[in-house]
């Protein structure tokens, strides 16, 4: 079968769009097409798949497939990229409006400037902070703050929220020296996160500037996550590092987003989203 798609990206965090507001997909496809074309040798490389669909609920749906074909509930940088494809699509003629995810309904907005579309602001929600909701098992409090985590023979702290996705966040003094490809999969997988995890390697550069790297629940390394971003921001507020109502620079390796959180609210997230390609791929089940 051939399959229309675009490629998009949110700071080298890419995926293979469908629009189902213009095509019908079985939904028992999504899975096997999202490892499909991730494949960089067979198919055509990407972070994942994204769906966007007609919703009862908002004025649209989305839905985020991983590299390995499990399924994600929300996607920062897809959430941008879905935001642009709507409005570049007319799927909605406002430039305010609302998205449908597996973790909530989230709100976006589209700034138009004279070069054309400029950045998309989306309230992302609130981020849920109780162990239950990450989820994460153990016997220490109900937010996650800090919490000793040995690794092999290392021993880290972690921070962990639901923030869309559950995230586990960890403050290093130099990001350059994490060994991501090792740590990351290793805390991914860990017992203690039963729904798997993403993991952010924070490094705190002053009151409104941090790096962060990160390592994504079912596609590894990635350039950018935003919920990853997002978590970042509010792990970095809970452990006191930067301040609650700061628009805060989030330096990740594809490139920065801009974050805010109010210490008890919705966190907001603005940055670009990008076309590279759109054309048709051939799946067959
Ligand atoms: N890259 C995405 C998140 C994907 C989440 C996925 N890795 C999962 O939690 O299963 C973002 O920009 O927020």
């Amino acid at each position: 079968m051939e399959i229309p798609f675009t490629k998009m990206h949110g700071l080298g965090n890419n995926y293979i769009y469908i629009d189902l507001f213009s095509i019908q997909l079985h939904e028992s496809w999504f899975s096997p097409i999202a490892k499909a074309v991730a494949n960089v040798n067979t198919g055509i490389g990407s972070d994942g798949l994204i769906i966007i669909h007609p919703s009862k609920n908002a004025n649209l749906g989305m839905r985020i497939f991983n590299r390995d074909g499990s399924e994600g509930q929300s996607c920062g940088n897809g959430l941008r990229c879905t935001a642009r494809y709507a409005y570049d699509h007319f799927i909605v003629d406002d430039a305010n409006f609302t998205i449908e995810t597996r973790a909530g309904i989230v709100q976006a907005h589209i700034k138009e400037n004279v070069n054309g579309i400029g950045d998309i602001t989306i309230n992302m929600g609130k981020p849920l902070l109780l162990r239950k909701d990450i989820p994460m098992i153990g016997k220490g409090d109900d937010v996650v703050i800090g919490e000793d985590f040995t690794l092999d023979e290392e021993k880290v702290k972690i921070t962990a929220l639901f923030m869309g996705n559950p995230n586990a966040v960890i403050f290093v003094d130099d990001l350059q020296n994490v060994p991501l490809a090792k740590w990351g999969p290793l805390i991914e997988g860990d017992p203690r996160f039963p729904n798997r995890v993403n993991v952010e390697f924070v490094e705190i550069v002053n009151e409104r500037e941090i790096k962060v790297a990160v390592w994504e629940r079912g596609s590894g390394a990635t350039q950018a996550c935003g919920t990853g971003a997002c978590a970042a921001v509010v792990a970095s507020v809970m452990n006191g590092h930067i301040g609650r109502n700061q628009q805060i620079d989030v330096h990740l390796p594809g490139g920065k987003l801009q974050i805010s959180w109010s210490g008890s609210n919705d966190v907001w997230m603005t940055g670009p989203a990008t076309y590279i390609a759109k054309g048709t791929f051939t799946f067959d089940m």
